[in-house]
Formats: C-alpha cells, structure tokens, sequence
C-alpha cells in the first residue's frame, strides 16, 4: 500500500499536522523535499505564479491544463523527488484525451493521488451554471475522482463551498482539501485577526457539514490567512483538521527559505490529543530523565532572551531540535529560524552564503540573492557544524555578529541585521580553541550560554520513552500494529552504547519494525545486525571507523553513515579528521 494510503488510512494516530506543499517548479518541488514536506501537490497555479501571473489565470483552461501538468511533472518536478508522495491536479475534462488514458499516464509517471483542479468551485454565478448545464461543472469532478480511486489512486476533493465539499465527501473520495480563500499577508493586526476568526469559521462550518453526511474525509487546510504558524494553530486548536495543504503560505520569495522555514515550524505545532503526545515531551524533544529534564528549564530560562546559545553534544542527540524549541519559546518565533550548515559551505562561497549579491557582483549572478543573515532577519540563525567553519568564514563571522550589519557581495551601503545566532558542534570547541584551531574572541561572541546535550548512554531511562515515540511514527509511516518492544530487547537497547544516539535508536527500531513481522518487536537480530564490529571496537578511532564503514557500505556514504548511526555530515568530519592526521 501506499505511503500516502497509510497515512490516510491512521490520520487519528497523526503526531504531528500533515504538511503539503502545492508546486508548480521543480525549484519549490525541491524546497518541498528538503523541507521535509509529507506532500507534494503538482498544481498550474503554480506554474502561472512562477512565471508571474495572478493564481486566477491558472483557473482558465489556457491551452490543456493536463498536458501542462503532465509535462511539469516529467520535465521538472519528478527530477527532484524520490520519496515523497505527489498528488496531480486534473482537469476533469481534457480535450486531447480520454481522462481514464490521462489518469493512466499519471500513474505511469509514480503519482499517487489526484485532485480535481483547476476546480470548477471558483467559477460562479452565470457562468458557472451553464458549465455545469454543459456537463463541466462538479458532476464532471466528481466522476474524475471516482475513475481516480478506481484505478487505486488516492483521491482528494478540492473544494471551495460546504455543499461541494459535501458532494465530494458523499461521492467517498479519500480527502478533502478545504479552501478558505487566498493568502494574504496583512500588517494590519486586528484586521488580520477578523480576517483569520472569518476564515476559521468558513472552515469549521465546511468540515461540519461535511461530517453531518457521516463522512469523515482526511481533511487539509488550504489558503486563508495563514502565513505564519500561530495561524494555522489557531485553525488547529478550533477544528479538527488533519493538516494544511499549501497554497501560497509557502510558495512565497525567497521561495526555497520560505518552505524551509515555514514547513519545518508547520510541523513544530503540537496537535492536539494523540497518543505520541501524552509522552513526556517538551515541543519535539521527548524525556523524562533528571539531565533531559535539566536541560527543558535551561532551555526555557534562556530561550526568551536575546542571547547566543551554543549546544553542544554528540551527533544525533538533538541538537537541531533544541535549537528549534529555544527559537520557539523565543518572542522571535513568528520570524524565520534558519538553518546553515556550515560543514557543506565551500570557503569561496562563505561570504555569498552568509550575506547574498547583488545582482551582477559576479559572472553568473543574474539576480540578487539574500544570504542567511538577511533571511534571518530578526529570527534566529542556526549554525550547524560551526567548528567546520575555516579561519576564513570565523573572521567574517565575527565581523557581522560584533557589528550588526552586514554588506552585500557587489553591495555599497551595510544593511543592518537582528539575528539571534544559535550554533551546535558536535567537536569540543573549546578543546579547538586551545588547539589554535577555532578563534577565541569568536568562541565567547557565540557561547554567552552552552547548553550540553547529555549522550543517550548517559540517560538510558528515556529509551522506553524514545522507542515509544519512533514506534507511534513508524506505526502510521508503515501501516503496522507496532505496540512495544519485549523486557529483554528494551534491556539491551538500554544497556547499548548509541555512538549514534537518538538518530541510531530510530534507525535499529525502523530496521526491526520493517523485518519483524509481531507487533511486539523482540529484536533477535540486534546483536549481530545492529551492532556490527565497527561498533564494538571501541578502541578505534573515529576516522577509523568511518573509512571501515565506507568499506563496508562499498563506498556509498549513506549507507556507511547509517552502519554508524550518525548523519552523512559527521560522516564527512570523520573521514576529514584522519586527513588531519596525517
Ligand atoms: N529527545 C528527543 N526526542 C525525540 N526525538 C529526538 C530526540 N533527540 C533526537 N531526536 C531525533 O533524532 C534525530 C537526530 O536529531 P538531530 O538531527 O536534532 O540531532 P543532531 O544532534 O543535530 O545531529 P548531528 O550532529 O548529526 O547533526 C532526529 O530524527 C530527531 O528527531
């Protein structure tokens, strides 16, 4: 069965709200991928608003909106995608072919769901009554979605009304996509706050009357005037969604930040009554342990104030997720939080990256670009990695942070900027500074807080906790009964020694949870699968270790990177460390 057919299939178990992102490129497509997204919706509208025009004139039928579909999806959106579900928007009535040989195309291609789009319910009074006295109006959707599910593709209403959300919701299709209107940005506080409470109603009073027919569709968000998180909580906390479908919330500029931050803070929202939140958690971060639980109030004492925090901590013990919730509990949490890792920055590329051009600073900058620090602006800036950071990168690191302004690449005048500066290493930094290999005057700039990050050896008593979680998401991600794992696996994985910490629980669990077939995992291959020799040999090296791994995994970085537990990233730092040596 498909993913996409799982998740569906236990929404009420969802942990976190369902995120699509609606793309008409395969730039956004890719944006969505790296996001995180659980979907891709492949829309025109998308299309139209790329290439600059209002979303309405991708409602027109110009040319063959399926033929433009089709073709967006082959030529520049399936590149970028492997994984992550896709939902095509169809045209109930094509006029090159029949639909059936159309949905059979689409198929072909590895799209999973299907969507009646460009959606008649945005066409109304007089015109919309002689489309559908033509047999072009919702009849014809319906019976597209129908043709859809028949063929085994997963099929989501989208619509604009109570009743054609009804209609579709009787006619069984698998979801609904709720539209409530355009997004709009608004500064105006109160007037956005009506606008909101009036699209929250329109909402609620759709998904009521839809569960009056004794339907209870998936159902997804779209539009409003949602453009931060906070307002699609609001949604949350008042209807019982199952997520947000996109619209342009996401698809705005600069447009890969923008679905980055913003995918990444849609999922952060806490949902509502499920049993993966009854766990012990602070936000994404689930424990109860006395250093875990230390480290929540230090969390919640220095979020709130503007200082730099440096975490410090083995690879997958959470880094990125403390970073996140300090951002959350932050009075920057409406602004962007981003990410930077600073290992993959080539030092050519330092000052682009961090600061942005303008356009013609150099062969090939055909437009301004923002660097990070602009994109942060007064939100937060996470910096991933930073002792990877070359003596280069730290000065013009230090540069900006001493005096709050940056200069573009090609750029006259200093801009200012208010960015709070996060930064984890997984290295002992200050054992770099004493090394001469990591700037001292740098080193204090960043660290007026460090927040250590306890090993998972060191607080074996949050594994059941941890195992509960990865088993509550995998249980939705494949559509199996998992409830817990036997006393004697939880004594081993408790006694185990996680080089790879949380990330390498989560990796045995989804190994055991794939290859065993009860609902009570007894992990009888851990030993040997789980723990081959390059994790017993605890007098190796790091670097060691890496380059046996990559043996192991005949050369392939992901797969020795997941032998070990630990991301492709430290991987990396590994291998580097034995050219040190040398
Ligand atoms: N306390 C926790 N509760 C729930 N999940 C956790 C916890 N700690 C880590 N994880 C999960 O473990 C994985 C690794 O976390 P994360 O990427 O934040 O680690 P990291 O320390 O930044 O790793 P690296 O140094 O390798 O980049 C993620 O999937 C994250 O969701």
């Amino acid at each position: 069965m498909s993913l996409l057919k799982n998740v569906i299939k236990n929404a009420d178990r969802l942990a976190s709200p369902f995120i699509s992102v609606a793309t008409g490129s395969g730039h956004t497509a890719k944006s969505a991928v790296e996001s995180g997204a659980d979907m891709i919706i492949a829309l025109n509208a998308g299309f139209y608003r790329n290439i600059g025009y209002g979303t309405l004139a991708a409602f027109m039928p110009y040319g063959n909106a399926n033929n433009q579909t089709e073709e967006m999806l082959k030529y520049h959106i399936l590149p970028h995608v492997s994984s992550t579900p896709i939902v095509a928007g169809v045209f109930a009535t094509d006029p090159e072919l029949p639909v059936k040989k159309r949905l059979e195309r689409l198929k072909a291609l590895g799209v999973e769901g299907i969507t009646n789009w460009p959606a008649i319910g945005f066409i109304d009074g007089a015109f919309r009554d002689h489309l559908e006295a033509e047999g072009l109006g919702i009849e014809a959707e319906v019976a597209m979605l129908q043709q859809a599910g028949e063929m085994g593709f997963v099929t989501f209403g989208f619509a604009l009304s109570a009743e054609d959300a009804c209609t579709f919701a009787k006619s069984n299709v698998d979801a609904l996509i709720l539209n409530v209107g355009l997004t709009f940005e608004m500064d105006d506080a109160i007037e956005k706050r009506n606008q909101l409470q009036l699209s929250i109603t329109k909402a609620k009073e759709m998904l009521t009357m839809v569960h009056d027919t004794g339907h209870k569709p998936f159902s997804l968000l779209y539009g409003g005037y949602v453009t931060k998180p906070e307002d699609f909580d609001e949604f949350l906390k008042q209807i019982p969604l199952h997520g947000y479908a996109g619209g342009s919330v996401f698809e705005r500029f600069p447009v890969e930040q923008a679905i980055n931050a913003q995918v990444k803070s849609f999922k952060n929202i806490p949902f509502p009554n499920t049993n993966a939140n009854t766990l012990p958690r602070f936000g994404n971060l689930v424990g109860s342990s006395a250093p875990m639980k230390n480290l929540f109030t230090l969390i919640q004492k220095i979020a709130p104030y503007n200082v730099n925090v440096c975490i410090d901590g083995e690879s997958g013990t959470g880094k990125e997720l403390v970073a996140n919730q300090i951002h959350l509990l932050s009075p920057r949490k409406s602004h962007p939080f981003i990410t930077v890792n600073c290992g993959a920055i080539p030092d050519t590329l330092v000052e682009s990256e961090f600061f942005g051009y303008e356009k013609g600073a150099f062969t090939g900058a055909a437009m301004r670009r923002q660097g990070k620090f602009e994109l942060a602006n007064k939100g937060t800036l996470f910096l991933d990695e930073i002792a990877d950071l070359s003596p280069h990168a730290q000065a013009a690191l230090l540069r900006v942070i001493q005096q709050g302004e940056i200069v573009t690449l090609g750029g006259q005048k200093p801009t200012p900027v208010d960015v709070r500066i996060l930064c984890a290493s997984n290295q002992n930094l200050e054992k770099l500074v004493e090394e001469g290999k990591f700037r001292v005057d740098l080193y204090f700039r960043l660290s007026t807080i460090i927040i250590k990050i306890p090993p998972l050896r060191e607080r074996s008593g949050d594994v059941p906790l941890l195992v509960s979680n990865i088993l509550a998401k995998l249980s939705i991600k494949f559509d199996k009964k998992l409830i817990g794992v036997t006393n004697s696996f939880m004594d081993r994985l408790k006694n185990n020694h996680w080089t790879g910490n949380v990330r390498e629980l989560e990796q045995v669990i989804t190994r055991h949870a794939l290859i065993e077939d009860a609902p009570i995992l007894e992990g009888k291959a851990f030993k040997h699968a789980d723990k081959p020799a390059i994790t017993q040999s605890y007098n190796e090296n790091n670097h060691e270790r890496a380059v046996r791994a990559m043996r192991e995994a005949g050369g392939n970085k992901s797969k020795a990177a997941n032998l070990l537990g630990i991301s492709r990233k430290t991987l990396y730092v590994w291998i580097k460390e034995g050219d040190e040596q040398l």
